[in-house]
C-alpha cells in the first residue's frame, strides 16, 4: 500500500526548530496537509525526534520520520513508519549506503514493513544537506532526469525527491524528472512559501514538501500552499 501515491502535500517538521508561538501540531495537522514528515539535518537527536513524534502522533494524520543519521531513528508506534533518504548525488558514499549499513548493523528493531526509502537528488548547494552529504548540485535537467530514471529503474525506488531545501528550484529540472518517471512518486521540496510557488511546483511534482515555512510563517501560510497543491492536482489530467 503506497500511501504517498495519494499525497499532494507534506509538511516537514524539523525537530531542531520550533513552531510559531501559539501554534501546535494539531494546527499543523489541520492545515489539510496529507502527511507530516519529521526530519532535519543539523541538531538531530533521538530525544528531539521522539518529542515531535509524540506530539504529532496524537493527531489523525500520517506521520513518518526521516532520519538524517542512524542516531536519530526513533522506534515508536506513534508514527506510521520511516522514510530513509538515499542521496543519489552524494559526494560521500556514507549517504548512499554507508550510514544505512551501519544503521542495519546496530539496530535490532528495524521493521521493514514500515521502512521505505526516498531517492534524494540534492540541488541547492547552500543547503545544510548539500554540505552534509557533499552533494554535487551542479546538474542540468538531463542529469536530474537520468538520476531519477536510475533511481526508479536501476535501484527500484518508489519515491524520487528533488531537494532544493531553502530555495525555490528550477521548474524545468523538476519537470525533467517528472517526465522520465513511470510509476515512482516525485517529491519536490525547497522554498515553497505561498499559493503560487506551491501550485507551480505541484504542476510538475506529484507531492510537494513544505518545511521552513511552517516554522517561519506558521499554519495560515502553510494552508495557502495546500490550496496551491490541491488546485494543481485538480488542473492536471490523470496520467493515463
Ligand atoms: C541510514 C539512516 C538511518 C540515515 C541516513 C540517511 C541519509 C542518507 C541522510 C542524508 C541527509 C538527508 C537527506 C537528510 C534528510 C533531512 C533533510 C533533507 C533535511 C533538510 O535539511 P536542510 O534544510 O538542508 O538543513 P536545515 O536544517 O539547516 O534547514
Ligand atoms: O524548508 P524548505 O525550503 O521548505 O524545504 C522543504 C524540504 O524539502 C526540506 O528537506
Ligand atoms: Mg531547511
Amino acid at each position: 500500500m503506497s500511501t504517498w501515491a495519494d499525497w499532494d502535500h507534506i509538511v516537514k517538521i524539523d525537530p531542531d526548530k520550533s513552531l510559531v508561538a501559539g501554534e501546535t501540531f494539531e494546527d499543523v495537522a489541520a492545515t489539510g496537509t496529507d502527511a507530516i514528515e519529521i526530519g532535519g539535518t543539523t541538531g538531530m537527536t533521538e530525544e528531539k525526534m521522539a518529542r515531535v513524534v509524540e506530539a504529532c502522533g496524537a493527531h489523525d494524520i500520517p506521520v513518518y520520520i526521516e532520519p538524517s543519521n542512524p542516531a536519530s531513528v526513533v522506534h515508536s508506534n506513534r508514527h506510521d513508519g520511516y522514510l530513509i533518504p538515499v542521496v543519489m548525488n552524494a559526494g560521500d558514499v556514507t549517504w548512499i549506503t554507508g550510514a544505512h549499513k551501519e544503521w542495519i548493523r546496530i539496530d535490532d528493531d528495524i521493521d521493514w514493513s514500515r521502512t521505505f526509502t526516498e531517492a534524494y537528488i540534492v540541488m541547492n548547494p547552500e543547503a545544510s544537506v548539500a554540505s552534509y552529504t557533499q552533494a554535487n548540485c551542479d546538474l542540468d535537467a538531463d542529469e536530474v532526469a537520468a538520476y531519477a530514471e536510475a533511481a526508479e529503474h536501476l535501484l527500484g525506488q518508489e519515491i524520487v525527491y528533488v531537494e532544493y531545501s531553502g530555495m525555490l528550484g528550477d521548474p524545468e529540472k523538476v519537470a525533467a524528472a517528472d517526465e522520465i518517471l513511470d510509476d515512482a512518486t516525485l517529491f519536490y521540496g525547497g522554498g515553497i512559501h505561498d499559493y503560487d510557488s506551491a501550485r507551480q511546483m505541484a504542476t510538475h511534482a506529484d507531492t510537494i514538501v513544505v518545511g521552513d515555512l511552517v516554522h517561519d510563517e506558521g499554519v495560515d501560510a502553510v494552508r495557502e500552499t495546500v490550496e496551491g497543491a490541491r488546485d494543481a492536482t485538480a488542473a492536471t489530467p490523470p496520467s493515463e
